[in-house]
């Protein structure tokens, strides 16, 4: 548990997770024990000694230096999920563990080309995924969304095969997938290489959002909104560096998904109080507070709210502010965000803060 005297009401506040790759939520004993059940071999421990064990590999993760040297080990670790029954167990383990922390809403990203191009088909990942989205719903009231991810180091022709299988299989017209969303390595992938995929979404109404403003500077931002469209920025810290383009995402309600505990394993950042939560409070930028990767990066949603708290002290009143906007920034039904802001409504009543 961690050290803020809120931690139970951070725990009570109704919290939408909108930044998770499910993929992400893979935890070092999972991927040992997947690996054993699927015969899928990892790397031998004589080349990289993280693979001796699950608390080796636990310990290589808190030395990451960059975005890419987490995604080498990122990528290894889901090519242990092999059937819909694995995609299904982790992401059940996944809502388990989020619904513990207290969050009633979360939007999961996965990483379809990522599995297609070693053999897993994208029905086997959706499939899976969904049966866990309806049990976490009927066990827990848990309601989600997926988005659908392309890897930005893999090419446009290649993203829009597999947006072309979702919309064929008419999964972003029955609701399975809420959106698109892009991510993996950034510098040297700007946005404006999927621009073509993303105006096709954005022509169809499919909510879209990107990966902007991690490791790259704030031009990825604005590409991301002005080529891409995006709704939504994943990350965008960033933003601190253009003021014109923070007053644009403050003015145009855009939601922004900060991933405080991840920015600092990955050395965007050196501690969370260097991330610009009060910046952003100040300037009116609504976002969300998000665990990204929880097994690689040491902490689900609540760590990250109590990181946050402790770097910051904020007060009730901005933690309802911060649990409206992310409510508001969901791309659930509207009838779902006025049953989650009634929550809010309650907890504030409960902790007795003053509007
Ligand atoms: N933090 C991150 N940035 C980019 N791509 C990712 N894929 C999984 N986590 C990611
Ligand atoms: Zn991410």
């Amino acid at each position: 548990m961690c050290k803020s005297p809120l931690h139970q009401c951070l725990h009570d506040l109704p919290k939408c997770e909108h930044h998770l790759h499910i993929e992400g939520s893979l935890s070092p004993s999972l991927l040992f024990r997947l690996a054993a059940l699927n015969s899928v071999p990892l790397p031998d421990a004589s080349i990289d000694p993280s693979f001796t064990s699950p608390q080796t590999l636990e310990d290589r993760y808190t030395r990451f230096t960059s975005l890419n040297d987490f995604l080498h080990y990122y990528f290894i670790g889901m090519s242990v999920l092999i059937t819909s029954a694995d995609f299904e167990s982790l992401a059940y383990e996944y809502f388990t563990r989020a619904h513990a922390d207290g969050a009633l809403h979360a939007e999961i990203f996965f990483d379809p080309q990522a599995h297609t191009h070693r053999g897993v088909s994208y029905t086997t990942v959706v499939q899976g995924l969904s049966a866990a989205q309806k049990r976490a719903e009927k066990d827990f009231g848990l309601t989600s969304e997926l988005i659908l991810c392309f890897l930005r180091h893999m090419s446009e022709t290649d993203a829009d095969v597999h947006y072309q299988d979702a919309v064929s299989l008419g999964h972003f017209s029955d609701g399975t997938v809420a959106g698109i969303g892009l991510d993996s390595s950034e510098v040297g992938f700007p946005p404006e290489i999927f621009r073509e995929v993303y105006a096709s979404a954005k022509a169809a109404g499919i909510r879209r959002t990107a990966h902007a403003g991690e490791e790259g500077d704030s031009s990825y931002i604005s590409r991301a909104l002005d080529i891409c469209q995006v709704e939504r920025i994943d990350h965008g810290i960033r933003l601190v560096d253009n003021e014109v383009l923070l007053k644009r995402v403050a003015r145009e309600k855009t939601l922004v998904t900060m991933c405080p505990l991840s920015n600092v394993r990955l050395r965007c950042v050196s501690k969370v109080e260097e991330l610009p939560v009060r910046k952003f409070l100040d300037e009116g930028v609504r976002f969300s507070i998000n665990s990204d990767d929880p097994a690689y990066f040491g902490g689900y949603i609540l760590d990250n709210y109590c990181a946050v708290q402790e770097a910051f002290g904020l007060s009730l009143k901005e933690w309802r502010y911060i649990a409206e906007g992310a409510i508001e920034g969901s791309w659930c039904e509207e009838g779902r965000k006025k049953e989650l802001l009634v929550k809010v409504q309650e907890w504030a009543e409960k902790y007795k803060v003053v509007a």
